[in-house]
């Protein structure tokens, strides 16, 4: 920007409310949900849902729970006004939900929006007008009083048409929109003009809608705006307060939070944010932060990954990889301290009794909402060795040893900076296979007896005789030795014959898979007589094979260094 075009904004107006109550409530409870996907979200796309679309979408909406759905703005189109129809003809709207729908208080827009409704068992008709200080002074030239009586009388021809439909019974609610940028006494004295026509009473409540159409200031503005509003206006239990926030700040969420902190009973937003500019506060994000609280959101999130399905294809608009709790990315770590920290806390999650969701890094059990854990660490330059032993466990059951995990970390890493880019697992598979699984130069196994075996508790130690046949060098040599065990006696017989002295520094192993045709893995660790250090890994049926292999293993890569 150029430095002098700052000049051409303002702060919002300080506002001064220092017995403000907000800051020490706490959300305990889900408020009642309205999803103004069809309506708020619809007006906002580059192509407005079709009548199927919106019929999917309506689907969506009740299978997540929603019981309210402004399904919206019937006197605007004829898809509103048929979508609207098809809901009620073909019976579409479950017991319990609650459709709603938008008008302007003008008078042939409210007949017709009556008009669609007819036959509905049920339904919310939502007035609204501006009553900013802009939009009274630039789109309506009216003053306060003015914009009082189109309220009003809007409110009054509802009530009139109300009369012509017996049949349903009409429930209200009044947004006096951009309220965020209204004088709060004015905001207090246009619902009450509304209100004293349609008479609500706590049996027959009327929803107040308070909305940052714009957000023009920061979320704790918002809360005290509507806790100001909240503590003065009359009749609050004939009133269920409703929140609406946009979110072109970048916190509608937390203008939301706040605001039900501060009275707000009801929430109006749209799945994953879009609405209308930055959109409309996302309600998934709302919910889910109440569900890693303890708090039971009462919306059914359990199949995300369906949700943004059928949302991109409805809108044609993309959920962002990084967007919270559904983004294809928000469940992955690259960076090697968080997978470490990660596949630890994973590791204690499965082993603690509490069955408390304490992962760091993750506020959230993936699997909750249906994201697998397959996805959590995915391997590039940025990872470590915590992040690639977690692949190689979770993807194909090897269970590295601990003092491995440098050796094979550094593999690994070695090869995503020369390849540049993100490996797969079965790219790390596939380097574990050829680095350790199938060396075998200059040794390779043909075939292992134990000759002889013996134990016998009187004896101070056990015993085995061993024959191996191997190829050293392409050359097929029969091997014999004598140890404490198989192991050993065939470590003798290799420093004897071919490998020449080694030590035996570690030994892991761990069933690889249940069944008859379990397999074993065997790790190993060697140090070589210059004192290197080498990890060799066997897999078989046997576990005496699978560690003959690792030695194998380990041999053959100290001698290929
Ligand atoms: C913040 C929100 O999201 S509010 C919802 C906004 N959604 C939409 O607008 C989507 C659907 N809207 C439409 O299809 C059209 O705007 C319609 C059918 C509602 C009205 O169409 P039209 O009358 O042809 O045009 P338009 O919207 O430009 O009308 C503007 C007039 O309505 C007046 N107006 C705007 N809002 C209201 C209101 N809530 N109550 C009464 N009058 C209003 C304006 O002052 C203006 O009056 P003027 O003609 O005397 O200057
Ligand atoms: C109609 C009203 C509630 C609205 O959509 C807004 O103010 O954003």
């Amino acid at each position: 920007m150029k430095p002098e075009a700052v000049k051409k904004y303002r702060p919002f107006p300080s506002f001064d409310m220092p017995d403000r109550n907000w800051p020490s409530q706490a959300i305990t409870t889900a408020p009642v949900w309205c999803s103004v996907d069809l309506r708020d979200g619809n007006q906002a796309l580059i192509q407005p849902m079709s009548l199927a679309k919106k019929l999917e979408m309506f689907k969506l909406l009740v299978d997540v729970g929603f019981k309210e759905i402004e399904v919206g703005f019937p006197s605007a189109s004829q898809v509103e006004y048929d979508f609207t129809r098809t809901l009620i003809d073909q019976e579409l709207i479950p017991e319990g939900v609650l459709i709603q729908v938008l008008t302007q208080a003008r008078a042939h827009l409210i007949e017709k929006t009556f008009a669609s409704l007819k036959g509905a068992r049920e339904a919310i008709v939502h007035l609204y007008n501006s009553t900013s200080v802009l939009q009274r002074r630039t789109v309506f030239k009216m003053n306060r009083k003015e914009i009082i009586a189109l309220a009003v009388e809007g409110a009054r021809l509802i009530k009139e048409e109300e009369a012509k439909y017996p049949e349903t019974h009409f429930r209200y609610e009044y947004s006096p929109e951009s309220f965020t940028g209204t004088e709060l006494e004015f905001a207090l004295e246009i619902c009450e003009a509304v209100m004293d026509v349609w008479q609500p009473t706590p049996d027959e409540p009327v929803i107040i809608n308070l909305p940052a159409t714009v957000e023009l200031a920061s979320p704790n503005v918002y809360a005290d705006q509507i806790e100001w509003f909240s503590r003065r206006v009359s009749r609050r239990d004939a009133i269920i307060l409703s929140l609406h926030a946009h979110n072109d700040r970048g916190c509608a969420v937390a203008a939301t939070e706040l605001g039900l902190l501060a009275g707000g009973q009801r929430v109006e937003g749209t799945l994953f944010g879009n609405g209308e500019r930055t959109g409309n506060v996302d309600i998934i994000t709302l919910a889910l932060n109440m569900f890693t609280q303890g708090i039971d959101p009462r919306l059914d999130l359990h199949e995300i990954n369906q949700l943004v399905e059928v949302y991109e294809r409805v809108t044609h608009l993309p959920v962002h990889p990084r967007h919270p709790y559904a983004g294809e990315l928000v469940y992955t770590a690259f960076s090697g301290s968080h997978q470490d920290a990660i596949n630890k806390g994973m590791t204690m999650y499965e082993e603690a009794e509490s069955g408390l969701w304490e992962v760091p890094y993750l506020t959230i059990d993936p699997t909750d909402v249906g994201r697998t854990y397959e996805s959590i660490i995915r391997i590039n330059s940025q990872s470590g060795k915590g992040g690639i032993a977690y692949v190689m466990d979770k993807e194909f059951g090897f269970k590295l040893p601990k003092e491995m995990h440098p050796e094979f970390g550094t593999i690994i890493q070695d090869l995503t900076e020369r390849e540049g880019r993100e490996l797969q697992p079965q790219e790390i598979y596939d380097s574990f296979e050829k680095v350790y699984l199938s060396v075998s130069q200059p040794f390779a196994l043909k075939g292992f007896n134990t000759v002889k075996r013996h134990f016998d508790s009187a004896d101070k130690a056990s015993f085995a005789d061993v024959e191996a046949n191997l190829l050293v060098d392409g050359v097929e040599r029969t091997l014999k030795g004598s140890g404490n065990g198989p192991l050993d006696a065939f470590c003798a017989a290799m420093k004897a014959s071919v490998a020449g002295e080694f030590t035996l520094c570690s030994y892991h192993e761990h069933a690889l898979s249940g069944g008859q045709s379990a397999k074993a893995a065997a790790y190993i660790e060697i140090e070589d007589a210059g004192g290197s250090r080498f990890w060799g890994v066997g897999v078989d049926t046997d576990i005496i094979v699978a560690s003959i292999k690792a030695v194998m293993s380990a041999l053959n890569r100290s001698c290929q260094r």
